[in-house]
């Protein structure tokens, strides 16, 4: 964890380097997943099942989960955690109800009939991310948008590390309807997703969060396929004040540096001795905490608590950091949030822990990450829908424009263009 002050003479050299970090790229991914890919594409099932096997400890007789396989799985998911996945996917699918959008359609002041309709993409990859932890909720934040957008065949993968799998993780395939799985996770799984294997037919677009390997495999296959953004290890930025109570904060803040030794967690504050007791707080939590190993690297190299004179100040710092999720933990955080031009997602206020967004909140939780909330959105309907345009002429409307067009194609030199619209004048 490094401490930055705003006042420091070197602070914005510091803070410089740490936007430019390129934290998943601490181990260069690209070689090896590179590699991956091509063997994938050539080699089909073999090569995904020796990966499988090298990666996930793992050897699959069938890449495809079958039906029997995921009922019984499904079976051993509690009560308790079906109905709050049942929970969850009722508040997701309400949100995203609403992103629908209108077709539009209208004839013009010279009777050209014009418009745009939204049409759902046909097939589609969900990763479902499944190395160190298990994400039903990422299933179910991947698959009702699709669902919602009208998708068609709907491909889930997941990773299977030693050849298991948590039950919630199907028990929510169930609750999204999700039917056509395969137990293949990493840069393999993308790979077949974007190529196609023998037994798994190719999709159109692939979405979902993972790890290094995960993100660096679907910029890779960008161009093949679509992909939705790049949504990688984990990023949390917290503005607090010191109204707070510190261990609510440090909680907040390990939720995502738990997540992988990638992920970043970030304080800005404007009470030294605030975010000193945040410090050791964050320190003291992490002596009991399961999953210390992961938190406690990505808190050791890659957290920064930067402390400012006031809290306005936090405002351009965030928008170059662009972060996944920002927390606004004050008394009024309408005001900073009204000024957030780059951000994945942002929680309002003290009772707003990031984690409710994580799962059950409503808004989608497969975010943009490394400074991608520059350009890019969090997964919506829209990831899973294209737009075609149309355009009809009837001779009179073709009369009133036409020679315009002829026009302009001769301006450019393209007289086969000129002469499609002119023959139709005669
Ligand atoms: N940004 C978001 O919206 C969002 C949402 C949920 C999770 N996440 C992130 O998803 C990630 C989940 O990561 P994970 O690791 O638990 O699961 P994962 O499914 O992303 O990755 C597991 C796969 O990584 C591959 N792999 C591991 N080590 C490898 C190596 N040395 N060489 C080649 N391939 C290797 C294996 O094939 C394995 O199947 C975390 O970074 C988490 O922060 C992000
Ligand atoms: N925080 C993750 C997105 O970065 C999503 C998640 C799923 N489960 C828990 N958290
Ligand atoms: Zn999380």
């Amino acid at each position: 964890m490094q401490l930055l002050k705003i006042t420091d003479k070197d602070f914005s050299v510091k803070f410089q380097t740490l936007v430019s970090d390129r934290r998943e790229a601490t181990v260069d991914v690209s070689g090896t997943v590179r590699e991956i890919l091509a063997d994938v594409k050539g080699r089909g099932d073999a090569a995904v099942k020796d990966y499988t096997s090298r990666f996930d400890r793992y050897n699959p007789q069938s890449l495809h989960l079958s039906e029997t396989f995921i009922a019984e799985q499904a079976a051993q998911c509690s009560a308790d955690v079906k109905a709050a996945l049942e929970l969850a996917a009722e508040r997701i699918t309400a949100f995203h109800q609403k992103h629908l959008p209108q077709d539009i359609g209208y004839t013009d002041a010279v009777g050209v009939k014009l418009g745009l309709n939204w049409v759902a993409l046909s097939q589609v990859g969900i990763y479902v991310p499944g190395g160190r932890a298990s994400y039903p909720s990422s299933l179910l934040m991947n698959a009702l948008p699709a669902k919602i957008a009208g998708v068609e065949r709907i491909v889930m993968t997941v990773p299977m590390p030693g050849g298991e799998i948590n039950p919630a993780v199907l028990a929510a395939a169930q609750v999204a309807g999700v039917t056509e799985i395969y137990g293949i996770g990493g840069a393999q799984a993308i790979a077949a997703l974007a190529y196609g294997t023998e037994s798994i037919a190719p999709v159109d677009k692939i979405v979902g969060p993972g790890n290094a390997y995960v993100a660096e495999a679907k910029r890779q296959v960008f161009g093949t396929v679509g992909i939705d953004s790049i949504a990688g290890p984990s990023e949390i930025l917290v503005v607090a004040d010191s109204q707070n109570n510190p261990d609510w904060i440090a909680w907040d803040l390990l939720s995502q540096a738990e997540h992988d030794p990638s992920a970043q967690s970030i304080l800005i504050t404007d009470s030294e001795i605030f975010a000193q007791q945040v410090i050791k707080a964050v320190e003291k939590i992490l002596v009991d905490l399961p999953t210390t190993e992961v938190a406690s690297a990505s808190w050791q190299n890659y957290a920064a608590v930067i402390l400012v004179s006031d809290l306005a100040q936090s405002i351009p710092l965030l928008n170059q950091l662009a972060p996944e999720h920002v927390e606004l933990c004050t008394d009024n955080p309408q005001q900073l949030a009204n000024q957030i031009k780059c951000a994945g997602s942002v929680f309002l206020g003290r009772y707003t822990p990031e984690a409710i967004g994580d799962y059950l909140g409503g808004p989608n939780h497969v975010l943009p990450t490394a400074r991608s909330a520059r350009f890019a959105s969090g997964l919506s309907v829209y990831d899973f829908l294209k737009r075609i345009t149309y355009l009809e002429c009837d001779l009179q409307a073709l009369q009133t424009i036409g020679k315009a067009a002829v026009t302009l194609a001769e301006a450019e030199g393209l007289p086969a263009h000129a002469g499609s619209v002119s023959i139709r004048l005669q």
